[in-house]
């Protein structure tokens, strides 16, 4: 109790600070228009809205397209007005990095990996990134991983439904997209799905544990102290971090050995080999350290942000059969398959060409991404002063935020069905998909830092939802139940998604 005392004494001092701050802003500044966004709080107010945090900036962003919450260092600026992102993403890239405060508040976890790093740390390992994903190789690869890992997955589901028993269809996507994840990325199999590998199952518990709390210190001004004092949600982090390091550096051990034993087929190597094969040209630089970041950046690239998605689509066509309809009428159209096909068949069928042919399919996933970005806000920092498109300043320091989960709710953006779930909005008249701009759409960002992994996370996202809804129907075990999520860096179902799955002829 003794070292918490010191904790409120300080909160409450903040608050008394904060609320002085915040009176002066609202009866100097406010009605003098200096031309800064509007204040719309404090970011007390996202304490007091953490639950449903990304609702509250929605609500907020339908007041003001572009507004402010105040901090005791400085202002955190949010919009939603395309003209701004494109700006800030694009135009003016240079003056919004992901900055100090932002990176300090991630390090702990992302330490110096790419999603945490600018300037050129940011440049290496998106070069070395890119080049990786680009490759045909890896394209293969992956793919035949993805079909795997599919069909053992529908197996999974199978045997649920043969035994009319509920599932957790969070719980299995998120299993099965890190087993895929560890095989193209770290050529390991990892076996989480099918619960071969305890090591695995306690590592991503912990990294899913580790990015709710991480998160959280966005809203927790005190989290240094805390951290300092080993306290609360900070002493569990300190805990999970060791779970997460131990497993990590393990692999890196694993991976050098085998490289060194020659255990490595050079034809197909996975992405950390080829880190680690420059690490050997740069070993001062790309030191275990430095690796043990990329790797769990790429993780939570890859992991988390495909499986949200896909528990929602499957939240979604849950919701709505008649789209779920349709999206097997599309799949099967593409792949020339007319009924029902053992897994192992139908995936033979998913070629690249087929899942280019499917459009409908293509339609719900970003439908999904509009109105459950896996990413649903993405900050930045201003280098210097500047001025937005909209006209409103921005203070050099000052965080800048693009909402996207906010931005697809908008009806100035998407008209007055904004809310509803509908894939069609994403089609031409002959049936083909229709791009937006992507600062409008924005899931996967635009400009110089524009998602790395956007082609290859709908070629695996197409892949799993072909082959799961050819062989089942999805029913929602609960209609009534209200949906949310957890939040924390990417949009988690609060609770999981639970479903029943009946065979499909
Ligand atoms: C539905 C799936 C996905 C969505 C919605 C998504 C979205 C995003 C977003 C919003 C960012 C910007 C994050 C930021 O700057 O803070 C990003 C960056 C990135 N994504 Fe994805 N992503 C997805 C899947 C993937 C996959 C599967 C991979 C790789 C396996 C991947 C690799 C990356 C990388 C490496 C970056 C960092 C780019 C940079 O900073 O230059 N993403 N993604």
């Amino acid at each position: 109790a003794g070292s918490v005392f010191p904790v409120l004494v300080a909160s409450l001092f903040l608050v008394l600070v904060f609320s002085i701050k915040f009176a002066v802003f609202c009866l100097v500044e406010m009605p003098s228009r200096d031309r800064q966004p509007p204040v719309a709080g404090l970011i007390f107010n996202q304490l007091i809205h953490f639950r449903d945090l990304f609702d509250y900036m929605t609500f907020l962003a339908r007041k003001h397209r572009t507004y402010r919450l105040i901090m005791p260092s400085h202002s955190e600026i949010y919009t939603v007005d395309p003209a701004n992102v494109e700006y800030i993403l694009k135009t003016n890239f240079s003056n919004y990095s992901k900055g100090e405060y932002n990176c300090g508040i991630m390090r702990d976890l992302f330490g110096q990996g790419i999603f945490a790093v600018d300037g050129e740390k940011w440049r290496h390992q998106r070069k070395l990134a890119s080049h990786e994903f680009s490759t045909r190789n890896l394209r293969n690869f992956s793919s035949s991983v993805f079909r795997t890992n599919a069909v053992k997955l529908v197996s999974k589901v199978a045997t649920a439904a043969e035994a009319r028993q509920p599932m957790n269809m969070q719980d299995l996507l998120m299993k099965s997209t890190l087993d895929s994840i560890f095989k193209v990325g770290f050529g390991v199999d990892l076996g989480t799905l099918s619960g071969s590998y305890e090591s695995g199952n306690k590592f991503s518990q912990a990294f899913d544990d580790a990015n709710f709390i991480v998160y959280w210190r966005f809203v927790n001004i005190l989290w240094k102290v805390e951290r300092y004092l080993n306290l609360g949600q900070e002493a569990t982090l300190k805990k999970i971090l060791k779970t997460i390091d131990d497993f990590v550096f393990e692999l890196i051990r694993i991976k050098r050995d085998q490289l060194k034993n020659g255990t490595v087929d050079s034809g197909k190597e996975d992405i950390l080999s080829r880190f680690l094969m420059e690490s050997e040209k740069d070993p001062e630089n790309m030191t275990d350290q430095y690796l043990r970041d990329i790797i769990l950046n790429f993780i939570i690239a890859g992991k988390d942000t495909s499986a949200n998605t896909l528990t929602w689509f499957f939240y979604a066509l849950s919701k709505n059969p008649r789209i779920q309809e349709k999206v097997v009428d599309d799949v099967r159209k593409a792949t020339g398959c007319k009924s029902h096909t053992s897994a192992d068949d139908f995936a033979d069928l998913l070629t690249e060409a087929a899942l280019e042919k499917m459009h409908y399919l293509h339609a719900s996933l970003t439908e999904t991404l509009r109105l459950y970005p896996a990413v649903p806000v993405d900050g930045k920092s201003a280098l210097e002063d500047d001025v937005l498109p909209d006209g409103f300043k921005v203070k050099k320091g000052s965080g800048v935020n693009i909402a996207a989960y906010a931005m697809g709710r908008m009806t100035f953006l998407w008209g007055d069905d904004a809310e509803l779930f509908i894939p069609e909005r994403w089609l031409a008249e002959d049936g083909s998909f229709n791009p937006e701009s992507p600062f409008k759409f924005n899931a996967f960002l635009a400009g110089p830092r524009i998602c790395i992994g956007k082609e290859f996370a709908y070629r695996q996202m197409k892949i799993v939802a072909a082959l799961l809804l050819n062989s089942h129907e999805f029913k929602l075990v609960d209609e009534d139940r209200v949906t949310t999520y957890r939040t924390m860096f990417t949009l988690h179902m609060d609770q999981g998604l639970h479903v029943y799955a009946y065979p499909r002829m």
